[in-house]
């Protein structure tokens, strides 16, 4: 598959995420690219062409989408985005109480906006960071059952 992956991060969990899951599915024998949603943008072309789009974002506030994860979804929902293929995954702290709240909170405006398919999604806790590769296989496991056309 043909994949945009699109991280925000601040103090780079969501990034190292990002990472791992482009290097599994790379070794897999997708094509990813990897970009930052604030120094990379949504391309200009229209992302729709691609086969999936997987974006990942940190949790601010109290469960909030961040300010750039936001920025990034106003560009994006310029396009019809109801028949996109989208994954949607997010780091977070169960300290709070919404624990990775902005990965509901974007699958949210997704459902407003009119996208109806299923949404894999994977929320990972700041203290289980060290031990992610788990996490990412399962993740890509059902990313793969749910849109790869075999
Ligand atoms: C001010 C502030 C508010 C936060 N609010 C939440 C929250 O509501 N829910 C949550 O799960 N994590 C929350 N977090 C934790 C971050 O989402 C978590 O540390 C995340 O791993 C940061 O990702 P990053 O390293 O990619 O920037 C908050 C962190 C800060 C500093």
């Amino acid at each position: 598959m043909r994949i945009l992956l699109f991280y925000s991060t601040m103090t780079g969990n969501t990034e190292d995420m990002a990472i791992d899951t482009e290097e599994e599915l790379i070794n897999r024998g997708h094509e990813v690219e990897l970009m930052d949603m604030i120094a990379d943008g949504l391309p200009n072309e229209d992302p729709l062409p691609h086969d999936l789009l997987i974006m990942g974002t940190y949790t601010w506030g109290e469960g909030d989408i961040p300010e750039e994860t936001e920025d990034f979804l106003e560009d994006l929902f310029a396009y019809d985005i109801s028949g996109l293929s989208i994954s949607i995954f997010g780091s977070g702290d169960h300290a709070y109480e919404n624990f990775a709240g902005a990965v509901d909170e974007m699958i949210e405006q997704f459902r407003e906006r009119g996208h109806k398919g299923d949404i894999p999604t994977m929320k990972v806790d700041v203290d289980e960071m060290d031990n992610i590769a788990e996490d990412i296989k399962s993740y890509v496991d059902r990313i793969e059952e749910k849109f790869l056309v075999k």
